[in-house]
């Protein structure tokens, strides 16, 4: 499928005519063809307008025919073959291996979302059967379900040209609801998203769906992504990136007539907790698979350990010696973009000029103009928590250690940590009682917490929480990965005394849909 550079507005194609975008290959420095014109207004009236008009026949397709469609989605994906990889490499400077592991995830992401859609449990059914005979009144009949909300704007996240992209979860999630989707393509990977975006559009025509469940535009986000989340038929927003364009979008959101949610995963430094047990057990290897964390994706990945508490003493100089040892074997890394590489270079010479901070480790350099060097630093509790500014995320393969004179001190620092995605715990059994005392502390502070392992790589599944309290996201009720994501798109309605020649299908009596139903407040399948 050739790559055109046109916007996939509904059914149609066409050329945006605001200014053109290229890509730029990280990895060589080389704009690449073609150019991609970006939209402007008429486009964002014409994508809401359709995806308006898409909704209400979307939402009644039965559970099958979205499931079907979802699977339909992931297979036409599937079928763009090597020219989706070889155009996402180029366009991200992420290897092969990457790329395609990273399809299979979306892929495997549409596809449970199928299964999701299928089970019916999203539904939410409730049943308060009514009871006339109540004293001192009598109750109604009362029956819920959930209902997607309307229209959806998601933003493409570099990071991820695939799984967090233009068919990524945000998408599956919100067609799996029954909302339309209108994309904002990612700038860095056109390509990639126009491919994508074709293989979405194709599905939509073979399911026989509206044209407008799903349109994909081009342009800046400061234009044309703010004209999307201002534009009244949009109803919900997801956005993966960073806080400065996540805030952006909450505040036109909340500026509207009528203000919407937005969800928007933004800036998290994923703290590690060594407890002194693990570290006289463990403190070599520990530090080796933390430098593994640490610089997988050239560190650009939204839980990256960029904080490492532990209690200062031989064992601490164990970890970070081996962490410094592995961290200066680390080849230099291309970034996704020239932008995101300056961001990052200026982060961590931020960091190497801080004189509370001392650098312990680089990784080696490379060629390539647009590489990234892994940075290990440490200080003291003392200066961190003095310091505000060594809680900015540093977006890439930069970590710094922070030693704690005593376990109170580590407690007192992840009190005063903000939200974050996740925090890990490395521990022994000897560890347990600290431990308990420092879970209470993080579950107030991050959406999840890790035993033993690393934060990176989110396994998609129904039991993930991929959020996080602010500012790692704009909120942290939801999550962003897993099929738990679907609720970000819906919400409930309560049909009460309706007859049932009236009421939705997943209501009615006889359960004809055979969804499990919480009766009186009893699950079952009646
Ligand atoms: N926490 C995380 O998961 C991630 C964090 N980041 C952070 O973001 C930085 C930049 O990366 P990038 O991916 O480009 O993230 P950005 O937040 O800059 O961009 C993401 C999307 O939002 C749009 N956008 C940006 N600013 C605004 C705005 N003011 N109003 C409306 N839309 C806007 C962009 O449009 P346009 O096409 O015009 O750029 C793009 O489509 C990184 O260096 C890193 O710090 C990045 C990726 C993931
Ligand atoms: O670690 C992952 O697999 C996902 C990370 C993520 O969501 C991100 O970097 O935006």
């Amino acid at each position: 499928m050739p790559v055109t550079g046109e916007m996939l507005i509904g059914a149609a194609t066409l050329r945006g005519t605001e200014g053109d975008i290229h890509a730029v290959n990280p990895a060589t420095g080389e704009t690449m063809a073609p150019a991609f014109g970006g939209g402007g207004a008429a486009e964002v009236e014409r994508a809401c307008a359709l995806a308006e008009a898409a909704f209400g026949p979307y939402r009644e397709t039965t559970p099958e025919q979205r499931a079907g469609f979802l699977e339909a989605c992931a297979q036409a994906i599937l079928d763009l073959g090597d020219a989706l990889v070889e155009r996402a490499c180029a366009e991200s400077g992420l290897p092969r291996g990457r790329i395609e592991g990273e399809r299979g995830r979306t892929v495997g992401q549409l596809r449970l979302f199928a299964q999701e859609v299928r089970d019916g449990g999203w539904l939410d059914a409730r049943i308060d059967p009514a009871q006339p005979q109540r004293q001192p009144l009598p109750r109604a009949d009362l029956r819920l379900r959930q209902i997607p909300v309307g229209p959806v704007a998601v933003f493409g996240a570099s990071n991820f040209p695939l799984a967090f992209s233009v068919g990524g979860g945000d998408t599956a999630s919100a067609l799996a609801a029954g909302c339309p989707v209108v994309v904002k393509a990612h700038s860095a990977h056109p390509g990639t998203s126009e491919l994508v975006g074709r293989a979405i559009q194709s599905a939509v025509k073979a399911c026989g769906l509206p044209e407008g469940v799903f349109s994909l535009l081009f342009g800046s986000g400061a234009k044309v992504g703010s004209a999307l989340v201002a534009d009244p038929r949009i109803q919900a927003v997801g956005f993966t990136g960073s806080f400065a364009g996540g805030t952006a979008l909450l505040k036109v959101a909340q500026s509207r007539p009528q203000p919407i949610p937005v969800y928007a995963e933004m800036s998290s430094i994923n703290p590690v907790f060594l407890l002194p047990g693990a570290l006289a057990k463990r403190a070599a290897a520990i530090g080796q698979g933390f430098v593994g964390s640490l610089t997988l994706g050239a560190g650009q990945f939204c839980t990256n350990p960029g904080l490492v508490l532990g209690v200062e003493g031989a064992a601490l100089d164990t970890f970070a010696q081996a962490a410094t040892g592995a961290l200066q074997g680390a080849a230099a890394q291309t970034m996704l973009t020239p932008g995101i590489h300056k961001a990052y270079v200026e982060g961590v010479a931020r960091l190497a000029s801080n004189n509370r901070v001392q650098s312990l480790a680089e990784g080696v350099a490379g060629p390539g103009p647009y590489q990234g060097r892994a940075a290990l630093f440490s200080t003291t509790a003392e200066h961190f928590a003095a310091d505000h500014s060594l809680l900015e995320e540093v977006f890439g393969a930069a970590s710094l250690i922070i030693r704690c004179p005593d376990e109170a001190t580590m407690l007192r620092l992840a009190q005063q940590i903000e939200g974050q995605l996740t925090a890990t715990i490395q521990m022994e059994d000897e560890d347990l009682e600290l431990a308990r005392r420092l879970v209470p502390v993080l579950e107030r502070k991050v959406g999840r917490i890790l035993v033993n392992g690393y934060p990176t790589g989110v396994e998609v599944g129904h039991a993930m929480v991929h959020g996080g309290p602010w500012p790692a996201t704009s909120d942290g009720r939801t999550t962003s990965v897993g099929t738990l994501a679907i609720r970000r798109f819906l919400r409930p309605v309560c049909y009460q005394d309706f007859p049932e020649a009236l009421l939705p299908e997943a209501l009615r009596p006889g359960n004809p849909m055979r969804l499990w139903r919480r009766t009186d407040g009893v699950l079952g399948r009646d």
